[in-house]
């Protein structure tokens, strides 16, 4: 893949082991500012372990770079100060912690920027009146929001959204998803993943197909047929596809 000089965040070559098993073979993936990338595939395809090694939880052999800086050998911490942050699978929020609390959790190793728990509140209005309830009374959707809300007030220039739609209701998934072309507009990147490929196409400008730590297909949505994205998701050959 060659590198576009206007490309935010780049990885190249990325292999990952967990023990014997190599969950990424040779993966690369670029994102652009305000552009919104989506990485798809079944269950097991990577998209997890692509997500937290571009974040520094995996060791790698590769290259990921940072608007130009060479982030390959930093700290998650490091990372997040830089502007790349992600929202875990599975939100990790602290139950102890009232919704502010999780929230302003997220600002003490962030970037100083127009996110705050005032914009985020803004954002998100049923938080307000409720800011001091503690985590462990929410929804699954609110708990959610409060891990996105904690994500932005580190003011991003890439967000990592590892799959927000896991477990949740279509119609609060519908409510999240509708809120995102805001966080383009505020000149975020988003790189998310995301199981529901339908979901994922919808709102990407570019996506990417994992199968068993390869990319099998890459691209806009538009310019593949539901049948090719369908062979590269599931890993079988359409005739005269890729
Ligand atoms: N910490 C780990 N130790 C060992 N194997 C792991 C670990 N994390 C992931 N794996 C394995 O690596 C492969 C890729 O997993 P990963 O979670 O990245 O996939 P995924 O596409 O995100 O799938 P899912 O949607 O199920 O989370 C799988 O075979 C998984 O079992």
């Amino acid at each position: 893949m060659t590198s576009r000089p206007d490309a935010l965040l780049v990885a190249e070559g990325l292999t990952v082991r967990h023990g014997q098993l190599t969950a990424l073979h040779d993966v690369a993936l670029q994102v652009r500012p305000g552009e919104l990338v989506a990485v798809v595939g079944a269950n097991g395809a990577g998209k997890s372990t692509l997500l937290r090694t571009l974040a520094g939880l995996h060791h790698t052999s590769g290259r990921i770079t940072l608007d130009g800086e060479d982030i390959t050998g930093l700290s998650p911490h490091q990372r997040v100060q830089r502007g790349l942050v992600m929202v875990p699978e599975g939100r990790r929020l602290f139950r102890s912690l009232s919704i502010e609390e999780n929230i302003l959790v997220g600002a003490s190793n962030g970037r100083s920027g127009e996110w705050d728990l005032d914009r985020v509140f803004d954002l998100f209005g049923w938080m307000r009146g409720r800011r001091h309830e503690k985590a462990d009374h929410l929804s699954g959707g609110e708990q959610q929001v409060v891990a996105i809300g904690r994500a932005l007030v580190a003011n991003p220039r890439v967000l990592l959204l590892d799959e927000i739609s896991l477990g949740l209701a279509p119609v609060v998934v519908g409510q999240i998803y509708r809120m995102l072309p805001t966080l383009l507009r505020s000149d975020m990147a988003v790189l998310l993943v995301e199981q529901d490929v339908a979901q994922a196409m919808r709102v990407a400008v570019r996506f990417q197909c994992l199968l068993e730590g390869r990319t099998t297909l890459a691209g806009a949505p538009d310019d593949y047929s539901h049948e090719q994205v369908e062979a590269a998701y599931f890993g079988f050959a359409t005739e005269g596809g890729s």
